[in-house]
């Protein structure tokens, strides 16, 4: 029995990396027995006869698993976000950051294509890019499109990690890819050989060996999913809510209507983004509002 990672999964075969070398398995009837899908980034057992195809015998538990995009065991996500073609929405960086919050995943929110601003839009969004950074966040705001210093703090922050490149169609996540790692053919090259197939497609998601890293490329998503959480779980995954929210007057302040909220209070004076409290409303009212077909 052997050991690996799925890198891959498509109709009913999961690709399977182990000590770099890369095998086709297909789910044993136990797998489906107990309800048990695959997916990329987990870690399996399988058995491979002939070193080239196998069975998947076991999945090990996750430590945590995206829905959209869907992955396991990831230990950083780069969030690419484009400031502009398609607009700039803080509604959905932070929605894709309290997904990330929700299953304990590192954000680093990339900034794209701020060679399209004018200088003083520029100077603009260097203080939402700000924001976020004193929320805790790792940011990246490059000046010029994929420069060295934005694409070796990345290489930095995901080094010997294993990550998901995720964001908006068009936002620059293959662009980014294949600058942070210029021989990407060449590895991916690797991999599709032992399988004979053709070079890589991005329509699916599959872990790339990115230097010391295991990245995984995504498609790009045009919408985002409703939130599987409760209203109380909520603040948790706004880390500057959560910390602030501390200091409210009653315990368990959702910090809407109640008074002596901190939270409130840290928004008028600027010290919470205005931006996060609109959108940390608004998945409020969004849980509220899928309530009845929420089931726990
Ligand atoms: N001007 C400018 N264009 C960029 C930048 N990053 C990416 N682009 C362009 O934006 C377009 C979309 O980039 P992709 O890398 O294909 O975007 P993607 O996020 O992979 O998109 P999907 O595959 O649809 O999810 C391409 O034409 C890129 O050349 C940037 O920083 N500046
Ligand atoms: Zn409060």
């Amino acid at each position: 029995m052997k050991k690996g990672i799925i890198q891959q999964s498509l109709s009913g075969f999961y690709d399977v990396l182990s000590e770099n070398k890369l095998y086709r398995t297909r789910g044993r009837g136990n797998l489906r027995q107990r309800k048990i899908k695959p997916m990329v980034g987990d870690q399996v057992e399988f058995d491979s006869p002939n070193q080239k195809e196998g069975y998947l015998l076991n999945v090990l538990p996750r430590k945590n698993f995206l829905v959209r995009p869907p992955i396991a065991n990831v230990d950083v996500a780069i969030v690419v976000t484009a400031v502009k073609e398609p607009i700039f929405s803080s509604n959905l960086l932070d929605r894709q950051l309290v997904a990330l919050e929700t299953q304990q995943i590192e954000p680093i929110i990339y900034f794209t294509k701020t060679d399209l601003f004018e200088q003083a839009e520029y100077e603009q969004f260097k203080l939402i890019a700000a924001g976020y950074e004193a929320i805790g966040y790792s940011v990246i705001l490059q000046s010029e499109p994929f420069e060295k210093e934005s694409i070796e703090m990345l290489e930095g922050l995901v080094s010997s990690k294993i990550g998901v490149v995720m964001g908006q169609t068009g936002a620059g996540k293959s662009t980014l890819l294949n600058h942070l790692a210029p021989d990407l053919n060449l590895a991916t090259g690797v991999i599709s050989q032992a399988l004979q197939r053709g070079k890589h497609t991005t329509r699916k998601v599959s872990l790339l060996a990115i230097n010391d890293s295991l990245i995984a490329d995504t498609p790009g998503f045009s919408s985002y999913e409703t939130f599987d959480m409760t209203v109380e779980q909520l603040p948790h995954y706004f880390p500057e809510i959560s910390e602030i929210g501390q200091q409210c007057r009653f315990r368990g302040c959702l910090h809407l209507k109640e008074p002596e909220c901190a939270v409130k209070e840290a928004v008028s004076n600027g010290t919470i983004m205005e931006s996060r409290y609109k959108n940390y409303n608004q998945f409020h009212d969004l849980i509220v509002a899928q309530k009845p077909n929420y089931k726990k």
